[in-house]
């Protein structure tokens, strides 16, 4: 799958990943409306909501970007109903050949660890059968329980050729409260990234590693050092447009290949209607203004890039 990514993200130019994060609050009156004359203002109601209006926005956007990563919360949010909106938004990203990248950020004991690797990533065993659960191509994993609760996922995305993405320095305001706590004298998130890069050796595609890392746009300079401590590993950074980072912020995730980073934007695409920048579009037209944004965020990244040459 890695190869998969590398492969896209050349083709289409855009090292980029659109974050279908749905809240309802986005989903345009008319679809909500539209929904809710179907299966009333209930759980059913909102998930058929946000799958209408991700099915849009990926109609919209499928042909400019490489990947997508719905965020597991906002469809948990609506609970079985919006489950099923989840898995309906996963396939139908994969039948436009899209690499998806699950939000989970999942990460136990060993055993529960596998369970979660199993349903996300792999096949569950059923008498003399094998089921895919969700069966997105990434996952988002939290290594704060150590090797053995990542080991499990290693394990499945090594079986079934998929990936990882391990939270090593997030982009929320708090992030550095126990991530940049000094050890021996050294930032915690420089010693996952380590980590990162140690698991990664061992899982090679053709270019990268298929295990990644997080680490947010809103900490240039910690991802400078980052880039170099996992010079093969893929990082995912998210913290773009919502949050303040900006392609300027961006440049020192790439390695001179200009590969190595997948940037993503949630609030910034598909509530893109919303903003002053695209009022133009109106509320009705809200896919084409996240057409719009993936285009500027493409040649936001891509003119820092090029300044930098
Ligand atoms: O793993 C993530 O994707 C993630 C890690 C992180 O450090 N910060 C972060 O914002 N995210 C996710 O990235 C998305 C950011 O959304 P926007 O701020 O709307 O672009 C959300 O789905 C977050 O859960």
């Amino acid at each position: 799958m890695i190869n998969k990514l590398t492969e896209k993200i050349r083709k289409t130019h855009a090292p980029i990943c659109v974050g279908l994060d749905p809240m309802l609050s986005y989903v345009p009156k008319q679809v909500q409306e539209t929904a809710f004359k179907e299966y009333g203002e209930t759980l059913e109601g909102a998930a058929e909501a946000i799958w209408q209006f991700n099915k849009a926005i990926i109609d919209a956007t499928y042909d400019l970007i490489p990947a997508v990563k719905p965020q597991i919360a906002m469809y948990e949010q609506f609970g079985i109903p919006g489950l099923v909106a989840f898995k309906k938004t996963v396939d139908y990203c994969k039948e436009k050949d899209l690499v998806v990248i699950g939000d989970i950020k999942r990460g136990d004991i060993g055993s529960t660890s596998s369970a979660y690797a199993v349903g996300h990533l792999g096949k569950v065993q059923v008498g003399t059968k094998e089921y895919a659960g969700f069966d997105e191509d990434f996952a988002t994993v939290n290594p704060y329980l150590g090797s053995d609760g990542v080991n499990p996922f290693i394990d499945i995305c090594k079986k079934e050729k998929k990936g990882l993405f391990i939270l090593v320095k997030t982009s929320n305001p708090s992030s550095g409260e126990f991530q940049d706590q000094l050890i021996n004298g050294r930032p915690l998130y420089e010693l996952v990234g380590e980590k990162v890069a140690q698991w990664g050796a061992d899982c090679m595609g053709d270019e990268y590693s298929y295990i990644g890392a997080v680490v947010g746009a809103t900490y240039p300079e910690m991802g400078k050092v980052l880039r170099k401590i996992m010079p093969k590993s893929y990082i995912l950074v998210p913290g773009y447009g919502a949050q303040g980072g900006k392609g300027k912020d961006l440049v020192h995730f790439f390695n001179e290949d200009g590969l190595g980073a997948v940037v993503n934007s949630s609030r910034g695409i598909i509530a893109a209607y919303k903003q002053e920048q695209y009022a133009e579009f109106g509320e009705a037209n809200f896919a084409d203004a996240s057409r719009k944004a993936v285009e500027t965020m493409v040649a936001d990244i891509d003119g820092a890039l090029t300044a930098l040459k």
